[in-house]
């Protein structure tokens, strides 16, 4: 990749989040604690990725980090200022994948310029070489009934990324996907976050896609949740797509199962019998 004035940009936004827990219907009669104290310091174009059972409170973390759900204690600062209310005041941006049918892929990836009256003529620039970069030039002029889901999908991304949001905040992006084309999806996801590097909190409930995407995994136990392991993944970039025959790659998803095994999420792993 040739660097550019646009490329030596400041990256994503440090987060810090110090001992922040959630309780749903405290002072009620039936207070639910959903997630016990979590400390943990995330920096500025960081990929994390966080993993657990359903129910652990994933979604619960990442809505306080936005400032969309209010924490029971401690603090969370993003770029250095406390979250009190939803975060609006940096680029944050949200993986949502449902594209509007009556704009064509370019047009959907340009909604919101036209809605926050960006500057229409450097995103649109932006936007084509993002279309380019995934080699998907030719269902720039399409309509949303046009393109296969995976294709949507990259879409919405590109649509995500456009404007060069500091934090982007994805939960769970490719559950409704294919194998194959999740692994096109995670690939692309890669190649458009190490262009400018955001800050990235990926909710997945895939092993493998958080240890091919991720510079960081926090591990979580089952309901209530606490990060049990703060994994750090040191495979270089860029990933291939095919991941599973390189051991290191495999040994971190195994490292992760096996804490699910033992915590009883998983059953019956085992090992391989040998041969012969
Ligand atoms: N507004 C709410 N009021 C009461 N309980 C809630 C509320 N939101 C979430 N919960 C509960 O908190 C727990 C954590 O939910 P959360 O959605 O964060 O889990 P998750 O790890 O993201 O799950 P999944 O992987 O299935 O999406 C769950 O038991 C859920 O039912």
């Amino acid at each position: 990749m040739t660097a550019s004035a646009h490329d030596a940009a400041v990256p994503g936004v440090p987060i810090a989040i110090d001992n922040v827990s959630k309780v749903f219907g405290e002072g009620t009669e039936k207070p639910f604690q959903a997630l016990k104290p979590i400390t943990t310091d995330i920096a500025p174009g960081e990929f994390v990725s966080v993993v657990g059972a359903s129910g652990c409170g994933k979604s619960t973390l990442m809505l306080m980090v936005a400032g969309l759900l209010a924490r029971s204690s401690g603090t969370i600062t993003v770029a250095g200022r406390t979250v009190t209310k939803p975060i609006t005041d940096i680029g944050i941006a949200f993986q949502d994948h449902l594209l509007l049918d009556f704009r064509t892929a370019l047009q959907n990836v340009m909604l919101h310029a036209d809605i926050r009256k960006l500057p229409h003529k450097d995103i649109e620039a932006r936007a084509r070489e993002l279309f380019g970069q995934l080699n998907l030039e030719h269902a720039m002029n399409k309509y949303p009934r046009q393109l296969s889901g995976g294709m949507r999908q990259r879409v919405s991304l590109i649509r995500s990324l456009v404007h060069d949001p500091s934090l982007l905040l994805m939960d769970e992006p490719f559950g409704a996907l294919d194998a194959l084309t999740r692994l096109q999806v995670r690939t692309d996801l890669e190649s458009l976050w190490m262009r400018r590097r955001p800050t990235v909190l990926f909710i997945t409930h895939s092993v493998e896609e958080a240890v091919g995407l991720s510079d960081r995994i926090l591990v979580m136990s089952p309901s209530p949740g606490e990060v049990i392991e703060d994994i750090r993944v040191e495979l270089p970039r860029p990933r291939p797509i095919v991941l599973g025959d390189a051991p290191e790659f495999s040994a971190y998803v195994d490292r992760i199962h096996r804490h699910f095994e033992r915590l009883g999420i998983l059953h019956g792993l085992g090992t391989l019998p040998k041969a012969g």
